[in-house]
């Protein structure tokens, strides 16, 4: 079973996923990212490529979407919370949606292309 980070794996490794856009989840050893795609199809690409890599590694996300947006979450169950198996698949996460719109306000309210476009007319 993977082990807890120790406090120097995270010092380490944390900010540079931080920089990207990860983000700690409230309440929770977790880590958390939002993306916006241009398209529900830029999206499921996204989702698939990202399915295989956790099937891979064994490690699966919590994760939802509505439909050019892609929220996901990472942590490790058996753990109780953050291991090396979640930094190591967000890091591999992140090169599956370069082009990606990154939300850092994981608060705000979140408009779909459908309800954006909704908006205009
Ligand atoms: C049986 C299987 O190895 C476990 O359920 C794996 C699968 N995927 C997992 N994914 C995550 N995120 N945490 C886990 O503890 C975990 N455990």
């Amino acid at each position: 079973m993977a082990d807890l980070l120790t406090k120097a794996a995270r010092q380490s490794r944390l900010p540079g996923l931080a920089e990207s856009g990860w983000q700690a989840v409230e309440g929770q050893d977790a880590i958390r990212k939002i993306w916006k795609f241009k398209s529900f199809s830029q999206a499921w690409a996204f989702m698939s490529r990202v399915a295989l890599a956790a099937e891979k590694a064994d490690h699966h996300p919590e994760w939802s979407n509505r439909y050019n947006i892609v929220d996901l979450s990472l942590t490790t169950h058996s753990a109780k919370g953050l291991t090396a198996l979640d930094l190591d698949l967000a890091e591999k996460i992140d090169r599956f949606a370069p082009g990606a719109e990154v939300i850092t306000d994981h608060g705000a309210p979140l408009l779909c292309l459908c309800e954006e476009r909704a908006q205009k007319s």
